[in-house]
């Protein structure tokens, strides 16, 4: 950051994206999919590069867990990352960062897992008599691998379960039984084949977490003019491939039919008239979500449509968006 940045707070975004890793190429994809291409600038000693075409904004290539930490402490402007690294790093995750939108990748659930072997122990009530019978059996407290101490610790709680230790884990957490390190696990699970592997089973009630990437901005970032701007057109190219993903638009040509009756079947179908209810010759254009296509199609054909054409969009860009509204409520 230059000496004038500083005096007018206005650094450029900083956007945290994952360089390695189970998130790194769904968060490429995801960019490159919003026309947001990085390039990096050559003979940098800094891990950062640009946007293609988008000024005021740095690209930095960090970890999931280090953009996390960036974001919280407001290093970072804006990131994808993990819900439950947040959770598991930020005590009070909603009071740095906002959670701007769920990616639908990333997916994982952190689960409390124990032997296969424990018939009887289905449930965190039963684990919470198993850790009392062995306190007063053994007077040694049940043991619990993790990496995820602190989301491990505020669900045992909330269970009333308190006869427990931590054995902190840095990898392989699912083999700590075996091994005889712990009795149990508190780890992630996607398709659930290394806990198989490894002869443990999720607890009925023992779902943690279910976690996916997530687009996070952070609100302790120096959000000042370049910041703001950057963020408003990454996001509105975000929410532009969004929105036209989930929409498609339907044009038909409509003569003999009143605004009302055109505006009554559009609402009724959830659909919009970006462009009004018609043009010179009859052409009518709406888009509406991609389920209600053929249901519209059929009103339309009723009221007297023709020509009725259906195709997918590659951005429909409005002037707000659900991200940019959900971070400026926040900074
Ligand atoms: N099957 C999976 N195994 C591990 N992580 C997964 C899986 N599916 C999704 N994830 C998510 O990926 C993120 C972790 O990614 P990764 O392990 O690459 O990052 P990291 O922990 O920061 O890296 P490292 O520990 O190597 O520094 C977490 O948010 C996690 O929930
Ligand atoms: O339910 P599954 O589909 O089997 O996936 C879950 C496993 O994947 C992850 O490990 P990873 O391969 O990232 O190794 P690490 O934990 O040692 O980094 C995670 O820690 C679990 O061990
Ligand atoms: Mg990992």
């Amino acid at each position: 950051m230059s000496g004038t940045d500083k005096m007018t707070n206005d650094a450029p975004l900083v956007l945290a994206v994952p360089s390695k890793g189970r998130l790194q190429e769904n968060a490429t994809a995801f960019f490159g999919r919003a026309g947001l291409s990085f390039v990096q600038a050559r003979g940098q000693r800094e891990y950062r590069g640009q946007i293609a075409g988008l000024g005021g904004a740095e690209v930095a290539y960090l970890s999931a867990s280090e953009i996390v930490a960036q974001l919280s402490s407001g290093s970072a402007h804006l990131g994808i990352t993990g819900e439950d690294l947040v959770r598991e790093q930020v005590a009070d995750a909603d009071a740095s960062m906002v959670m701007l939108a769920p990616l639908g990748f990333g997916h994982a659930n952190v689960v409390v897992a124990v032997p296969q072997a424990w018939i009887d122990v289905r449930t965190m009530a039963d684990l919470d008599d198993v850790a009392a019978t062995m306190r007063a059996r053994t007077g040694r407290k049940l043991r619990v691998a993790t990496k995820y101490v602190n989301l491990t610790r505020r669900f045992f709680a909330n269970h009333g379960l308190a006869d427990y230790r931590i054995v902190e884990s840095l990898g392989a957490t699912e083999g700590a039984p075996a091994a005889g390190t712990a009795e149990i696990v508190v780890d992630i699970t996607t398709t659930g084949a290394t806990l198989t592997a490894n002869a443990l089973k999720v607890l009925d009630d023992g779902v943690i977490l279910a976690s996916e990437a997530n687009l996070v901005a952070s609100v302790r970032a120096p959000w000042g003019k370049q910041a703001r701007d950057a963020a408003a057109a990454i996001l509105s190219r975000i929410a532009a491939e969004e929105e036209a993903r989930s929409v498609r638009e339907v044009r038909a040509v409509l003569n003999a039919v009143s605004p009302q009756r055109l505006g009554e079947i559009a609402h009724r179908l959830g659909a919009r008239l970006p462009f009004g209810t018609a043009s010179g010759e009859g052409v009518i254009t709406l888009h509406c979500p991609r389920k209600a296509v053929f249901p519209l199609v059929e009103e339309l054909s009723k009221a007297g449509a023709d020509d009725i054409t259906v195709r997918a969009l590659d951005y429909v860009f409005r002037r707000s968006n659900p991200l940019i509204e959900r971070l400026l409520a926040r900074i």
